[in-house]
């Protein structure tokens, strides 16, 4: 044969491969409201940039007659593209191939794949559409797995690892997912779960469909094991290169800058954002959005743990990542998903160069028989412990109540906050002086011949002496009062310090966090 009928050889070997699992299971995918595996490549990568690894592998599994079966790409696309301009590892499983399962070479692809990002320092996105463990390749297929998992572990926190759900993700490949940074879920098409409802019926006789199960919302908003919901593919697909805007490609780089609003101003109308009443609530976002560039926040998991807020924003064009108090959500406490939720984004934003911006407005920690069986104790410590070992700039804007641990846990001064403001309408105390007052002043009201006139009076006095940012600046605790509309300008002026900023942190194997 000639090269030239090599070549033609070769053409039609890669045009069998492109079949995938044929016409009808094409059609199939897309009746299920859901792209392909390359479809969703096509759309997450600059036109033109992938480059495939590993077209060419195939399963060698011999049991139930396999031997006789031919699955492309063993089920998964593996391979090297860009994302405005920027190096990715992505791969994406192709459910028409065997459902997606994952064989002992599907696996190998991955590892491999994993193993090239974490060598030349570039993000990995797995595109997951999968019925779990080829079942049929019994434990070479747990293998499998297992190097998946030792190779997610050992990249966490040098390159960022994204997962998108874009179909079903059952038994242990879930694990694989829940060790990346980020999860996005694709809304009625995504479904993650470790024993679908069959086997739960079967055990435990309850009764739930896939969707009440595992579905997108379910993680989204439940479990908090997810971070992103998309309405569909393509917007998955959109949002994971949002993300990756905001981030840098490994942990020895900085974000990308992007757009840099160097205006110094903040709106006049922050001032009318909190309310006269210091217990109503507001939406601690429109603080955000005044703040920060362009008015532009990118929330993660909006739907958990909705009393904290936490998202990526940028200020001069940098990325920072925004920690808020929600007031309109249970007066904006910390309680035990909000403090796991925080802890974990924080964590995160310190692995890769990413200052913390921090807004404070919490009346303390949500009391109650459920917090603490659920163990606020430690998962409230996890708070604690993120901003503290935090070494990236940390720079905290307290609003409005800033009360007992919650004010120590919230980005203060004493866990290394770089700066922390506080506006004119801060209340920085132990406890709110209602609370306070039944504790400081019991005696007195109880011997008051107008117990009511008393406590009031008491209470007024304590407002006077404590709800106020005066004391703690009096002490240095807060390093400015300031007008609410210089917020912007201080932030920015506090991050330009911080450009420089190098601190040091004991030499340790690793901490131990309280989990
Ligand atoms: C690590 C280990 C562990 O948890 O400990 C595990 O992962 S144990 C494995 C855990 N996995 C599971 O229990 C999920 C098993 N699969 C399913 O429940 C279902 O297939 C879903 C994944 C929910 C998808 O259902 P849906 O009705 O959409 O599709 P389907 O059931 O027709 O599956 C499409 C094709 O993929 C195949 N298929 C699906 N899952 C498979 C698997 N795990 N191993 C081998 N083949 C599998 C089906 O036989 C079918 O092949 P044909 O197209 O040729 O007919
Ligand atoms: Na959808």
């Amino acid at each position: 044969m000639s090269l030239r009928d090599k070549i033609e050889e070769l053409k039609k070997i890669e045009k069998e491969i492109e079949q995938g699992g044929g016409p009808e299971k094409v059609e199939k995918q897309h009746r299920a409201g859901k792209l392909t595996a390359w479809e969703r490549l096509e759309l997450l990568l600059d036109p033109g940039t992938f480059v495939e690894i590993d077209k060419f592998v195939e399963h060698r599994n011999t049991y139930f007659g396999l031997d006789k079966v031919k699955l492309p790409r063993d089920g998964v696309i593996t391979g090297v593209g860009e994302i405005n301009g920027r190096k990715v590892a992505v791969f994406s499983q192709d459910f028409t191939v065997m459902g997606g399962s994952l064989g002992e070479m599907h696996a190998k692809k991955i590892v491999k794949l994993l193993d090239l990002a974490l060598k030349m320092g570039i993000p990995v996105i797995g595109i997951n559409d999968s019925g779990g463990a080829r079942i049929q390749e019994g434990v070479d297929a747990l293998a499998g797995y297992g190097e998946i998992f030792l190779r997610n572990t050992l990249a966490s926190g040098v390159v960022p690892q994204i997962t998108v759900i874009a179909g079903p993700c059952a038994g242990g490949a879930v694990y694989s997912p829940a060790l990346t940074d980020f999860i996005v879920m694709v809304d009625q098409t995504a479904r993650m779960f470790i024993t679908g409802p069959n086997v739960i019926k079967a055990v435990t006789g309850e009764e739930i469909s896939q969707e009440d199960l595992g579905g997108a919302m379910v993680h989204n908003q439940k479990s908090g094991n997810a971070h992103f919901l998309a309405d569909n593919d393509e917007k998955a697909m959109s949002l994971v290169r949002t993300l990756l805007s905001y981030l840098p490609s490994n942990n020895a780089e900085e974000p990308p800058v992007e757009d840099p609003d160097t205006s110094l101003e903040t709106p006049e109308d922050i001032l009318d954002i909190l309310p006269d009443n210091p217990n109503k609530g507001y939406d601690v976002r429109d603080v955000i959005k005044r703040v920060v560039d362009h008015g532009e926040f990118f929330e993660v998991q909006p739907y958990f743990a909705k009393n904290i807020v936490i998202g990526f924003a940028r200020i001069q064009g940098k990325t920072v990542g925004i920690v808020a108090n929600q007031p309109s959500v249970l007066a904006g406490v910390l309680d035990i998903d909000s403090s796991d939720k925080a802890a974990r984004f924080i964590r995160f934003l310190d692995a890769f160069n990413i200052p913390i911006l921090t807004f404070v407005d919490t009346p303390g920690y949500l009391p109650g028989v459920a917090q603490e069986h659920g163990g606020i104790i430690r998962h409230g410590a996890k708070l604690l412990y993120a901003y503290s070992e935090a070494t990236v700039p940390k720079i905290t804007v307290i609003l409005r109540k800033a009360y007992g641990g919650a004010y120590i846990a919230m980005g203060s001064k004493h866990l290394g906050a770089d700066m922390v403001l506080a506006w004119p309408s801060a209340e920085i105390a132990v406890m709110g002086p209602e609370g306070a007052a039944n504790i400081i002043f019991k005696r007195e009201i109880e011997a008051s011949s107008n117990p009511e006139e008393t406590r009031r009076k008491l209470i007024e006095e304590y407002k006077q002496q404590f709800a106020n940012p005066y004391i703690a600046a009096s002490r240095g605790y807060v390093d400015m009062v300031i007008d609410p509309r210089e917020t912007r300008k201080y932030i920015m002026r506090a991050l330009e310090v911080c450009e420089t900023k190098v601190e040091y942190r004991p030499k340790k194997k690793h901490g131990n966090i309280p989990l």
